[in-house]
């Protein structure tokens, strides 16, 4: 199944970030991707973390939802929509959740952001604090799903972004194994520059699975700047597919051949001992 990983520098603008993302996954579908993911916060970058209030949907409604559903229906592609805030029961709090919707445009998956980013930015001046626990409510459950290409189906892991630095969350998704793990993210241009990569083949190595990274890169309109470099990893390790900085997408093939190949040969997975 080839599958595709969208960049992104998602601005203050919700209408415009909308029109990016629905350009973005028209070329990815056109491209001939099955399964095509979205960076976190795809549809929003605000200045403060309590501007997402401003856009902020219902589960289930609000134009971007829609936009997803009607996308994934049309093209006929898995779509992993990112991240979106979504509304909780409390108006003082919102979720960051990642949403699935088939090839039919039903919505098969939803995952609440479980770790809360907080980080001081280093920088000119006082550091710049990114503090996600001031307005998102974190999720407590670990979340996959099937997608199947028609010949056979491949178990999804779904996290978002800071979660990546947290490998007991991905050992919760080896069981049963996943083969593909999604990680829509934004890091930040100094922490993605020290650990981005490296995070991401370790997750690839330590749970033999692909990985499928979107992100968010380049210079933001609220003066962020973010790290970029999505990239699709191999169960080896390897880097099949990477955009530096910039609005792009890359696409790479699963090959279950591979994957059969890596876990026979070298079955870490099974050799585990604390469980
Ligand atoms: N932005 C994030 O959620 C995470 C990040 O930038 C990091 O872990 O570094």
């Amino acid at each position: 199944m080839r599958i595709a990983a969208v960049q992104m520098v998602s601005s203050t603008s919700f209408e415009h970030n909308l029109q990016r993302a629905e350009a973005l996954v028209r070329e990815a579908a056109a491209a001939g991707a099955k399964l095509v993911a979205l960076p976190e916060n795809f549809a929003f970058m605000g200045r403060a973390d309590t501007d997402k209030f401003e856009i902020a949907e219902a589960p289930g409604a609000g134009p971007a939802q829609r936009l997803m559903a009607g996308l994934a229906a049309e093209l006929s592609v898995w779509l992993i929509a990112g991240s979106l805030p979504l509304r909780t029961g409390d108006p003082t709090r919102l979720t960051n959740s990642c949403l699935v919707y088939g090839p039919d445009g039903a919505p098969v998956a939803r995952y609440d952001k479980i770790h809360l980013f907080r980080y001081d930015e280093p920088g000119e001046g006082a550091p710049r604090r990114y503090d996600e626990g001031a307005v998102l409510v974190a999720g407590d459950a670990p979340q996959s799903f099937l997608a199947d290409d028609g010949e056979r189906q491949w178990r999804v892991g779904l996290s978002i972004c800071y979660d990546l630095r947290f490998p007991e969350l991905y050992r919760a998704l080896m069981h049963p194994p996943c083969e593909l793990i999604a990680v829509p993210s934004a890091f930040t241009y100094t922490t993605g520059r020290a650990h981005w990569e490296l995070l991401l083949r370790a997750r690839a190595v330590e749970n033999q699975c692909y990985v499928i990274a979107p992100a968010q890169g380049g210079l933001h309109d609220n003066s962020r700047r973010t790290w970029g470099h999505t990239m699709i990893v191999d169960p080896w390790g390897e880097v099949l597919a990477q955009q530096p900085e910039q609005e792009g997408v890359v696409t790479a093939v699963l090959d279950p051949a591979r994957l059969d190949e890596v876990r026979r040969r070298l079955p870490c997975l099974e050799h585990r001992r604390l469980r």
